[in-house]
């Protein structure tokens, strides 16, 4: 397992203010960047140009969430945008082990996420693929909702897959990741925690990711 990760989601932050936004969480180890197409998930957000522009001022890599259809002729524009790590939904890819190839030979981290109804044993002889997988722990589409503990016991296989093939892919979640939610996460074995309202809901965004690490921290005793 990886060491603790903390990448705040900008989703529900001020978007007419976003380089500022940015700005206040220099302690984060990436910024969360949801790109959403509104047919993948019902909701809409930006594309590579406002990613591009982000990418010039953030004082941390971007991670983008890409939950757009057709992510297989999509996925590469983030990568040449700025984006340090590029994650694609499975259910959204045609050939996820192409896209996958195709985004780290652009020169990013190359992610997959699954939806909270979608199995992780079908993709366990993919995971060398990938340099991180995401397991969703909200419906995707919108931020500030209830984590679902149905997901906890996927990350649980999940960790055990990896560590049964003795690989280093990060484990990632997202959706409703807070204080009092962080610990459960942890102790299945994620090492990298999306947080976004918990984060920029904050009255410092910065002292909340230092205290979520620690818990983080502390779980993994
Ligand atoms: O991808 C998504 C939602 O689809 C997430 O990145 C959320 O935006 C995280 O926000 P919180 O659930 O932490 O408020
Ligand atoms: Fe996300």
């Amino acid at each position: 397992m990886g060491h603790i990760q903390i990448t705040p989601s900008i989703l529900n932050s001020d978007f007419a203010r976003l380089g500022e936004e940015v700005a206040r969480i220099p302690g984060a180890d990436w910024v969360h960047v949801d790109v959403m197409d509104n047919h993948f998930v019902p909701n809409l957000t930006f594309g590579p140009t406002m990613v591009e522009a982000l990418a010039r001022v953030s004082p941390v890599p971007l991670d983008a969430h890409l939950m757009i259809e057709d992510a297989d002729r999509n996925a590469v524009a983030y990568v040449e945008a700025g984006c340090g790590s590029v994650t694609f939904h499975v259910e959204a890819a045609k050939a996820p082990v192409r896209l996958a190839r195709e985004i780290r030979s652009a020169g990013a981290r190359a992610s997959m996420a699954l939806k909270p109804a979608t199995p992780i044993e079908p993709y366990e002889d993919l995971l060398p693929e990938l340099d991180m997988l995401l397991i969703m722990t909200v419906e995707p589409g919108f931020g500030g909702q209830k984590f679902l503990d149905l997901c906890l016991p996927k990350i649980r296989r999940a960790r055990a897959m990896m560590d049964k093939h003795g690989i280093e892919t990060w484990l990632q979640v997202d959706g409703g990741v807070s204080l009092e939610t962080i610990e459960r996460c942890a102790e299945a074995g994620a090492d990298v925690f999306v947080a976004g309202s918990a984060v920029y809901s904050a009255d410092d965004p910065d002292a909340m990711i230092a205290a979520l690490r620690a818990k983080a921290d502390a779980a993994r005793g």
